[in-house]
């Protein structure tokens, strides 16, 4: 099948931008603009040059430093827009400008308070001053969906006959629906044969969710540049997003003749970007590049997925730039997906052994949201061990100023005996933690270290939450105490019992299966 291609008109810069939270500076916005190059991106739409000293910046900065994909700003068609527009442009290598007015009865009586006939006048004038300036000039119909289609029909025809290269026809509202919008795109063409000449282009919101759906019912009446933004954000309910248009293309190829230049893999790296960049956290369950778009958490599904992954997924987590796929273990899971994770962590369970497990396994499951590797272990330990090897804090003390060197003294007791050690470090802890490890012989090391108040006052207790690495994988530690000294050592004596009971288990069923 002989594929259209179709042209990808990123506005990430412009319209994502006008998403609440989302706005960027120069160095910021140029940073984003290599990574759409790195996608391959047809046009990136840099921003709005005459809102500010630093949209203007923003757009210079972009169209002098990003090569490769048509770099593109926004103006209304006033004369100062224009100019603002090209003298933000004029040193990029495919500058264009990209020029609007509003074709609906509600927004011209209202927003811009122009009869028809003045905005006729604008739509000639801007694009004709616009193509005096740049070779490429695109004129979008703002609220295009509600306007008067013999209306908009002569709008359009105005904007070809000055030189548009390329016409926008935006739902700037989200409020068209699949056929309705198809149909609109079909009656323009037929209306206006100078279209056929011009790329036709479609701009999708998202407010009532049907942003994609619109877009590619728009391709299938012969537009064939689609406007998006990565992650979907822009005004309001957002933009179609780029990479869900992407991909429907991709994936389901046999029903869309079209292909763009899009390099798949880059699009989690890109959603990655821009969510660094902005703050802004993409939703877990984004579609192509939420956390969970490729994470299973019900047994079944996990089953399937053990089975052949494209049971449950239609694109392979690589196609789209996502490691790997993951089985979550939760309260749905099942016995599959919990054998197959016990036997990643190095602890292959037999059928029995696994029956018990998996019962404490769902017990754990309803208390708790989110079960780690380690909580698998200390399952295990519960359900099949019943000799622990545990070292138990007899005393500890530290000493430590500003001109000295902090020390502690620890005593463990530890299967059945005493051991005292001294110990030196960077602070109190510190020292009191390698204590510990010269005792139990384990090289743990603290990766993450947090203590907060439980109670008010003097003598509050202190919590401490450690987390530290083995070479068995990170466990975490807790204790609770009015001194934070003591209660470090215990909640780091906490994490080193969980590896030693991980050991004990481990070599109880080395030999079992021996
Ligand atoms: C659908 C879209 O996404 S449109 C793009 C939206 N993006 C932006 O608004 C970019 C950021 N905007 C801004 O920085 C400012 O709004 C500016 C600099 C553009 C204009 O600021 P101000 O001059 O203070 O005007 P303000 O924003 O209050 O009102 C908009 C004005 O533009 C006019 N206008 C709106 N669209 C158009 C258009 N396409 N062509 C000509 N004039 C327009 C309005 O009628 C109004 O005119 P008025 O000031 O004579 O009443
Ligand atoms: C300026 C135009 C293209 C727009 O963003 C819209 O109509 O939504
Ligand atoms: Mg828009």
């Amino acid at each position: 099948m002989k594929r259209q291609p179709i042209a990808i008109f990123d506005t990430t810069l412009r319209d994502g931008e006008q998403s609440p939270g989302c706005s960027m500076q120069p160095q910021e916005k140029l940073r984003m603009a290599l990574q759409l190059a790195a996608l391959k991106v047809d046009v990136i739409e840099a921003g709005f040059p005459v809102a500010s000293e630093e949209d203007f910046a923003a757009v210079s900065l972009v169209a002098r430093r990003v090569k490769g994909p048509v770099i593109a700003a926004l103006c209304r068609a006033l004369p100062l827009d224009i100019d603002r527009a090209w003298a933000a442009l004029k040193e990029a290598a495919r500058p264009r400008i990209h020029t609007f007015v509003s074709t609906s009865d509600l927004h011209m009586t209202h927003k811009l308070q122009k009869t028809r006939a003045e905005v006729l006048a604008m739509t000639r004038e801007g694009v004709r001053r616009a193509a005096g300036l740049c070779g490429d000039v695109e004129f979008s119909a703002e609220d295009a969906t509600r306007s008067d289609l013999a209306f908009l029909a002569d709008v359009v025809a105005i904007a070809l006959e000055e030189g548009a290269t390329v016409v926008n026809i935006p739902d700037t509202v989200g409020y068209t629906f699949p056929e309705e919008y198809r149909n609109l795109i079909l009656a323009l063409r037929e209306r206006v044969p100078a279209l056929e000449r011009a790329v036709i282009s479609v701009h999708c919101h998202n407010d009532l969710g049907l942003a994609v759906a619109n877009t590619l019912a728009a391709l299938e009446a012969g537009a064939r540049q689609v406007e998006c933004t990565v992650n979907g954000i822009g005004e309001r309910a957002g933009n179609a997003s780029l990479e869900e248009v992407v991909m429907a293309l991709r994936v389901r190829g046999e029903h869309f003749p079209y292909e763009t230049g899009i390099v798949t893999p880059e699009l989690f790296r890109t959603s990655q970007v821009l969510s660094n960049i902005t703050g802004v956290q993409v939703q877990p369950n984004k579609a192509i590049v939420g956390r969970n778009a490729f994470a299973h958490e019900s047994g079944i599904h996990q089953h399937g997925m053990l089975a052949n992954p494209m049971t449950y997924e239609i694109m392979t987590p690589e196609s789209v730039g996502v490691k790997t796929s993951s089985l979550v273990l939760g309260k749905h899971s099942g016995r599959h997906a919990l054998a197959q994770r016990y036997e990643e962590l190095g602890y292959p369970l037999e059928k029995g052994t696994l029956e018990g497990v998996y019962k404490l396994f769902t017990d754990l499951a309803d208390h708790k949201r989110e079960i780690f590797d380690e909580d698998l272990i200390a399952l295990l330990y519960d359900g099949i061990t019943e000799d622990p090897q545990t070292c138990r804090l007899v005393a500890v003390q530290a000493n430590s100023g500003t001109h000295s060197i902090a020390t502690a003294l620890v005593t463990l007791e530890c299967a059945g005996g005493e051991t005292t050690e001294t110990a030196s470090g960077d602070g109190p802890v510190n020292a009191v933690c390698e204590a510990i490890n010269r005792i139990t012989g384990l090289q743990g090391e603290i990766q993450d270290f947090r203590l907060h108040s439980v109670t008010g006052g003097a003598d509050a207790q202190g919590e401490v939450h450690v987390r530290v690495r083995f070479p068995e994988g990170v466990f975490t530690g807790r204790a609770a105490s009015t001194d934070i000294v003591h209660g470090s050592a215990q909640a780091y004596l906490d994490a080193i019992n969980k590896v030693l009971l991980a050991r004990s288990c481990r070599e109880s069923m080395t030999s079992t299966h021996a």
